[in-house]
């Protein structure tokens, strides 16, 4: 893929019930690019990354994936992304084995279609594949949701908190592999977490979301300069937090109080 817009956003909002989550939501990412999601816990992160997938309505705005428009050609868009699941919804009664070659034939590949490398190795997955996921850990179902995205090497891979739960050493190998995909320039990722270090480390670009909105956002330059000493991006994140709670709380005072 030359550098064309691996995902792009367009005044999107999206939410449940009628009742928009988040909104004026705008931005793209390049093959190539990492894109890391920061915000609270209810800042609308999985909601967005929901939105983006399909898996909610755009109530408005428009979502194009490799140039597809998502909501015009939506199976031809949703083939064009890989998506690590919740590893709660992951099927408790299929095998991962069984797993990775319903999501294989789906994809139209083999169920070792990786774009970087044996994924089961890297990941010390191999011995679970046999066995019903019923009986995984938190981290080895999120393990197989990862290695469950890769297949068939989409242009987009969206990984919503999915280091969560993994021992350190997948945690390296699964961001190791994140770097790898997006050096080739044939790959974008955009992963939301709380590790708010990994950010600087692994991506490069990122966004704040907040009530919703995106309420700061950094390219590779920015992010560079906003994290200039280990920690130091950490401790802006952590100002961001406290000055929008404390925000909100006031603006709940305020519309509690009487007039
Ligand atoms: N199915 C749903 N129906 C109604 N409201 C929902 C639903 N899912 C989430 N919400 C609401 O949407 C808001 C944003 O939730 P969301 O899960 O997108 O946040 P998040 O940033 O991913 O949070 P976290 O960091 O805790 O995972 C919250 O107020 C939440 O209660």
């Amino acid at each position: 893929m030359d550098n064309v817009r691996a995902l792009d956003v367009r005044n999107v909002s999206a939410g449940y019930g009628g009742r928009p989550i988040v909104a004026d939501i705008d931005f793209c990412v390049r093959a190539g690019d990492i894109l890391g999601l920061l915000g609270a816990n209810g800042s609308g992160k999985t909601t967005l990354l929901k939105a983006l997938t399909g898996q909610l309505p755009l109530m408005t705005g428009t979502v194009a994936i490799a140039g597809i428009d998502l909501t015009g050609k939506p199976e031809k868009a949703k083939a064009a992304f890989g998506l690590a699941i919740e590893p709660g919804d992951l099927p408790a009664s299929l095998s991962g084995q069984q797993y990775l070659e319903l999501v294989a034939s789906i994809r139209g590949c083999t169920a070792d279609a990786w774009p970087c490398g044996d994924v089961m190795a890297r990941l010390g997955l191999a011995r679970w594949l046999p066995r019903p996921i019923a009986g995984y850990s938190l981290g080895t179902r999120a393990k197989t949701a990862i290695a469950a995205a890769l297949l068939g090497a989409p242009p987009l891979l969206i990984f919503d908190e999915s280091l969560n739960g993994l021992d350190p050493e997948a945690a390296w190998e699964v961001k190791c592999m994140i770097a790898e995909l997006a050096q080739t320039e044939a790959h974008a990722i955009v992963i939301s977490t709380h590790v708010v270090e990994t950010v600087p480390a692994l991506c490069n670009r990122a966004m704040f979301l907040a009530e919703g909105r995106i309420l700061e956002s950094w390219d590779a330059a920015a992010l560079a300069q906003a994290a200039p000493t280990p920690g130091a991006f950490e401790a802006h994140i952590i100002r961001s937090l406290r000055d929008q709670k404390a925000s909100s709380r006031r603006r709940a005072l305020s519309s509690a109080a009487p007039a």
